[in-house]
């Protein structure tokens, strides 16, 4: 990349061109994020937002073209996976584990502590502290996801779809937790089919077409 990513950017991407199989997912897509800004991601299905979001959390490496999260290089995947957290759609959660044992292993795993049962009565799941998360419903699923993201407070945390499959106060919650990252200082990027519920949290709206990220009004 031409020049280093300054302290105060958090993101940067500069013409990342991105293959999977035979399809062109992205096109040429540069960008960039302070420190601490939110970020809402539109398009339509399959436009590429999960594809970018795996990019931008080094699970798949760009075809062609640079970028940096927190000023380390996106093919430091080391690195690059100990600031990011993504929470992804599904919620990525490891179904033989109980709720509690997946909030203390995902701690573990980053070297830090927490208070789970608190993190578990925020998102009133307390009573299923000890349920295996393959016995949990979509909804309580992903708010078990959203605790584990509050919870590790990644300094760059990646949502995907946090407001499917939750009922009015898990929609409320999404945005109270993430409100939280944000207030803390974290960067944020929402990909998301609810703009104006995703804006509430990450004001700054771009959007996916064809392989290019535009801004969005
Ligand atoms: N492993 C893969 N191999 C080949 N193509 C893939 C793979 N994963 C995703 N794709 C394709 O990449 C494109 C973008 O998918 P992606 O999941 O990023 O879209 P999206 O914007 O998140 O969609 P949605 O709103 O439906 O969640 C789709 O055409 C999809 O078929």
């Amino acid at each position: 990349m031409s020049a280093p990513a300054g302290p105060g950017f958090a993101l940067q991407l500069r013409d990342v061109w991105l293959r999977l199989g035979r399809e062109v997912i992205l096109r040429g897509v540069t960008l960039d994020v302070t420190a601490g800004e939110g970020l809402t991601l539109l398009g339509e299905n399959g436009a590429g937002k999960t594809t970018l979001l795996r990019l931008l959390g080094s699970g798949l490496k760009p075809t062609r073209g640079e970028g940096r999260v927190l000023g380390f290089d996106l093919r430091d995947g080391r690195a690059v996976r100990d600031a990011v957290h993504l929470m992804p759609v599904d919620g990525g959660l490891y179904p033989d584990l109980t709720c509690e044992e997946n909030l203390n292993f995902a701690l573990t795993m980053h070297g830090q502590s927490g208070d789970v049962g608190a993190a578990l009565r925020r998102v009133d799941l307390h009573g299923a502290a000890t349920r295996r998360t393959r016995f949990l419903s979509a909804g309580m699923r992903k708010r078990l996801a959203l605790a584990r993201a509050h919870l590790l407070a990644r300094p760059v945390t990646l949502v995907d779809e946090p407001f499917a499959n939750l009922d009015d106060a898990g929609r409320q919650l999404v945005l109270t937790l993430l409100g939280e990252l944000r207030a803390g200082g974290r960067t944020l990027v929402v990909a998301a089919h609810e703009p104006a519920l995703a804006r509430q949290v990450a004001p700054r709206t771009l959007r996916l077409h064809a392989g290019q990220l535009t801004e969005s009004a």
